[in-house]
């Protein structure tokens, strides 16, 4: 657990944060979001002491961190920043090795930590170990940095803007990819962003900070439904709170399991309903809707299902949502990572049945 205790930071008379406490429990994804030069990164920089605090306490796991040795302190805090900072001459694997190296990690236990860390970011070992950084796109430099973060494997991960010059799409897999990741390594991540989307989509707990001063404190649900007053409700914006609620929800959490499928060919078509046409491993391969005719006949209305329908359980319902209207169906399936049909999700279920 991080505890900061009544804490201040001043650069000369001027204080960067001030007076402020926070508690992040252990296994936390805490977002630090609020206005320019409000002391987002002050906070986030104290925490490994890149700033020094000037009053209060901040404590690791009831540990006063005054009481570590700086380095020791650093190499337990992973870091990883917008500008990345590889090291230009050394090829994506050294890069990552960094702090393992440092801590005199045996040959073979280093490679083999920089391949699960290459793999855990889907970035082939055979194809990116040996690659230079100007030879990365942004994207997979970003993950490079973020494996390298990670790569002593410490408790707590900080990240400043991490995704900050990334192009949106870029940004948003690198979003998904977090997520999928924080699922399985559970370290505790505190991360600054600029973008409220970001810090609903990503956070178990969102600081809105304002003046070197915490605002709200909360879960993004009551950030979103429950902003403590003007500031955070400006900060949220009034036009698309439902695509931002949307965004921060997973698809995981409205998809229903085991829809109703068919190999081959379908029955005829007796009464309103939708079936999964799937193929021998299971994969849908075309949407079945019935629909009624002028006569008052049902029949079959068929969509061939095409790779970019498909949703993963940890993608944001705001991509189902897209998805759905950019191909005008009223579902979408929820593949497993080896593509079988898991789950559906409904339009019907987004909008309280009233579609
Ligand atoms: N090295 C420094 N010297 C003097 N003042 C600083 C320094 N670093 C930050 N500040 C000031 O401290 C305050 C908080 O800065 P900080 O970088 O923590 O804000 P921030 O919320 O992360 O801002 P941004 O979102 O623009 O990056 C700002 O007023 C800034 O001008």
């Amino acid at each position: 657990m991080i505890r900061l205790d009544n804490v201040s930071m001043q650069y000369g008379e001027h204080y960067a944060v001030r007076n402020l406490s926070l508690d992040i429990a252990s296994g936390d994804f805490c977002v630090l979001v609020g206005t320019s030069g409000c002391g987002k990164s002050t906070t986030l920089k104290m925490i490994n002491r890149l700033a020094e605090h000037s009053k209060g306490r901040i404590l690791i796991n009831n540990q006063e961190i005054a009481s570590f040795e700086i380095n020791t302190l650093r190499r337990r805090i992973g870091y990883a920043i917008q500008s990345i900072g590889l090291f230009p001459h050394w090829n994506v694997a050294k890069n990552i090795a960094v702090v393992p190296r440092l801590l005199k990690w045996e040959p073979q236990r280093i490679q083999n930590r920089v391949n699960e860390l290459l793999e855990l970011f889907a970035l082939d070992p055979a194809i990116f170990a040996e690659k230079m950084p100007h030879e990365l796109s942004g994207g997979q430099a970003q993950r490079v940095g973020v494996a390298r973060a990670l790569a002593a494997d410490p408790d707590i991960l900080l990240m400043d803007e991490p995704f900050g010059a990334l192009d949106p799409i870029t940004r948003e897999s690198l979003q998904e990819e977090m997520l999928r990741i924080q699922s399985q390594i559970k370290k505790t991540i505190v991360f600054v962003t600029h973008d409220i989307e970001e810090a609903l989509k990503l956070a178990t707990r969102i600081v809105v900070m304002d003046a070197g001063q915490i605002v709200q404190y909360d879960t993004p649900e009551n950030i979103l439904h429950r902003p403590a007053n003007p500031f955070v409700e400006n900060i949220i914006g009034s036009q698309d709170r439902g695509l931002k609620a949307a965004s921060c929800k997973q698809v995981r959490e409205i998809m229903r399991p085991d829809p109703p499928r068919i190999q081959g060919v379908a029955p005829p078509c007796q009464g309103a309903g939708r079936l999964w046409a799937v193929d021998g491993a299971n994969a849908p391969v075309r949407l079945l809707q019935a629909t009624v005719d002028g006569d008052a006949s049902y029949r079959w209305r068929e969509i061939d299902v095409t790779p970019d329908m498909g949703l993963q359980a940890e993608d944001s319902v705001k991509l189902a949502i897209s998805k759905m209207l950019w191909r005008k169906v009223g579902a979408l399936p929820v593949l497993s990572p080896d593509g079988a049909l898991l789950a559906e999700v409904r339009m019907a279920d987004l909008v309280g049945g009233c579609a």
